[in-house]
């Protein structure tokens, strides 16, 4: 059985707060490790979530498994209404889920714009394969590209490979490579890892944009003054469960939540 999949432009098609993924029950367990463990949550359109927990919670494991790159123990996935819990990797992104990575993931030797032109390649190929790109599709590309530069702030820097770029500059053309597939929702695994306050906070900034342009997010970060300021809601997780979800304030202030992440972390520095 084959499952068309259509790829879809960012302009949101319901109402703002309903949700866009649904994640049912979901566990993941290698072996004996319950790495997630009958996690249920929504993601609502047009907004900001983000995942909080201690290191080994689980919290990369839930976006491998949302990315369908971890095979699932358990558990379905919605994502506009639509069952996409069995399809292949590489057909996520054409359903309008886009990612980046823990670590940067960028090829040395293409420039910064070739990198970007990646990410619409891929989504390229749900053109008719009997077709060959033709100079229509090629402006729309061209124009695509572009587009995602301006708007992670790359401009006049797509001529340059990563390696002549700062850790934070390389992170953004991760995130270029991403939006340029025209995602409806994207995943974003600690973005700011590896950056200093200056980069972090221009991160921060550029999420924020990407939520004015309605653009639903959900990201794993360690930095919890930032989940805070940029996230409309935080699900919290610990062993591999969801312990906490809600306002970021109410989560952060979460007894479980103070236990599980900060007392694990050592850093109590938001609960002034
Ligand atoms: N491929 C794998 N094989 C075996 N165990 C794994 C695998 N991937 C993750 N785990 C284990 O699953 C648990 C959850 O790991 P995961 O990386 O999802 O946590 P995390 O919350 O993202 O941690 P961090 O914040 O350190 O990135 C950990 O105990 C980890 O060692």
């Amino acid at each position: 059985m084959t499952t068309e999949l259509v790829r879809r432009e960012p302009d949101p098609s319901g109402p703002e707060g309903t949700a866009v993924l649904t994640v049912d029950d979901l566990a993941v367990h290698f072996g004996g490790i319950k790495a997630v463990d009958g996690v249920t949550l929504d993601l609502a359109r047009g907004k900001v979530s983000g995942i909080l927990g201690p290191n080994g919670s689980g919290k990369s494991t839930l976006l491998g498994a949302i990315t369908r790159l971890t095979p699932l123990t358990r558990g379905s996935f919605r994502f506009e209404g639509q069952d996409y819990s069995h399809v292949r990797p590489e057909e996520v992104a054409k359903l309008g889920i886009g990612r980046t990575f823990q670590t940067v993931r960028l090829l040395d030797d293409l420039t910064v714009r070739e990198n970007v032109q990646l990410g619409h390649d891929l989504i390229a190929g749900s053109r008719p394969w009997w077709r060959r790109p033709d100079s229509a599709d090629r402006e729309a590309a061209d124009a695509a590209v572009t587009r995602a530069l301006e708007r992670t702030g790359l401009a006049g820097k797509e001529g340059l490979r990563p390696g002549q770029l700062s850790y934070g500059l390389q992170r953004r053309v991760e995130i270029a490579r991403a939006i340029v597939m025209s995602p409806k929702l994207l995943l974003l695994d600690e973005p700011t890892a590896g950056m200093n306050r200056f980069e972090r906070e221009e991160i921060g900034k550029l999420m924020s944009d990407l939520r004015s342009e309605g653009l639903t997010q959900l990201i794993v970060e360690h930095d919890v003054a930032m989940m805070v300021d940029v996230c409309d809601h935080l699900f919290a997780m610990n062993s591999g469960q969801l312990i906490a979800s809600g306002t970021p304030t109410d989560v952060v202030r979460d007894p479980a939540v103070r236990e599980a992440y900060l007392g694990k972390q050592g850093n109590d520095d938001r609960d002034s």
